[in-house]
């Protein structure tokens, strides 16, 4: 399923004393079955977009589409998007309450009526998507490591089927293999049942690795937005935003001072980038040493 946010404006507080414009006229179109990552500095408005698509705030103005569920500040019900949307949001294991793992994934599709054999068929499933054994099922989830909890956390949100998937700051508290297995693990199944993901990082490295389009939100605006090699050559203007690019990128960008072509930017690995530079040497095209 699409997202389509067209001049979305949200405020909280509106009428107060702690009036606060979160987001201004904000256009975003993430088609179906696309990765696509939201950065920005603290502040500039992330979090309200995700509770926004994810049909938690109503838009004081414009229109949300997910798929063909459309929302404007008119709208009686912000449940429709509900319905396709699933968000796991920062440190989602805090949520975790039940007193085994099957329990709690299961949660979700119990109460909204899903049939007892599908809600168990969906356990299953999301177990295997998220990586955790089936011997794990009758634990208690607070028995497990951090990383097991967060994938039952996660698990609990597949298992509704969202065709929307939001993740905010998922990999947060994890060590890098950690982050690197559940991030290979989502954008897995994204492939496999088409799912949209919207991914929102402070991790640059990680929205350059997986994201297919990246959307820079500043003050609550869109201030960039294109492939991860067209927004990080813009290595000026994020630094002005605060925001850091890639150390690979940062990398390429030195070399680049030194070599005739320059390195293309759409190479987020090492091994990558020494693929490249290989290929370089193998075609002669440049021979300067890079001190
Ligand atoms: N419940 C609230 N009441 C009033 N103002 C709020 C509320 N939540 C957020 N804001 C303000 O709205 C603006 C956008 O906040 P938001 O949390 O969406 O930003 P963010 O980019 O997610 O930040 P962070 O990276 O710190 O999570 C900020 O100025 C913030 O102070």
């Amino acid at each position: 399923m699409q997202i389509d946010l067209r001049g979305v404006s949200f405020t909280y507080g509106q009428g107060t004393q702690q009036e606060k414009q979160a987001l201004k006229q904000l256009d975003l179109h993430v088609p179906a079955g696309a990765l696509a990552a939201v950065i920005g500095p603290t502040g500039s408005g992330k979090s309200t977009l995700v509770q926004l698509i994810g049909g938690l705030l109503r838009p004081e103005e414009g229109i949300i589409r997910v798929g063909e569920t459309e929302v404007n500040e008119r709208s009686s019900s912000l449940s429709p998007l509900r319905r396709h949307v699933g968000i796991v949001f920062q440190y989602p294991e805090h949520q975790l309450f039940a007193d085994t793992v099957e329990h709690d994934i299961a949660y979700g599709p119990r109460n909204r009526g899903v049939p007892e054999e599908e809600v168990r068929n969906r356990v299953k499933q999301a177990m295997h998507w998220v990586g955790l054994p089936e011997s794990l099922s009758d634990r208690s989830p607070f028995q497990l490591s951090g990383g097991q909890m967060r994938r039952v956390a996660i698990a609990g949100v597949l298992a509704m089927l969202p065709q929307v998937l939001i993740l905010d700051e998922p990999t947060a508290g994890l060590d890098p293999a950690g982050r690197e297995a559940l991030l290979q693990r989502i954008d897995r199944l994204r492939r496999e049942r088409r799912m949209t993901v919207l991914l929102v990082s402070h991790s640059m490295e990680e929205v350059a690795r997986y994201a297919e389009r990246i959307f820079v939100l500043h003050q609550g605006r869109c201030v960039l937005q294109g492939s991860p090699a067209e927004v990080f050559a813009d290595e000026g203007r994020l630094k002005g935003w605060g925001l850091d690019i890639p150390e690979i990128t940062a990398l390429i960008h030195r070399l680049n001072r030194k070599l005739d072509p320059p390195l293309p930017l759409d190479c987020f690995t090492v091994e990558a980038l020494a693929r490249l530079l290989a290929n370089r040497r193998g075609e002669g095209a440049s021979h300067e040493p890079v001190r």
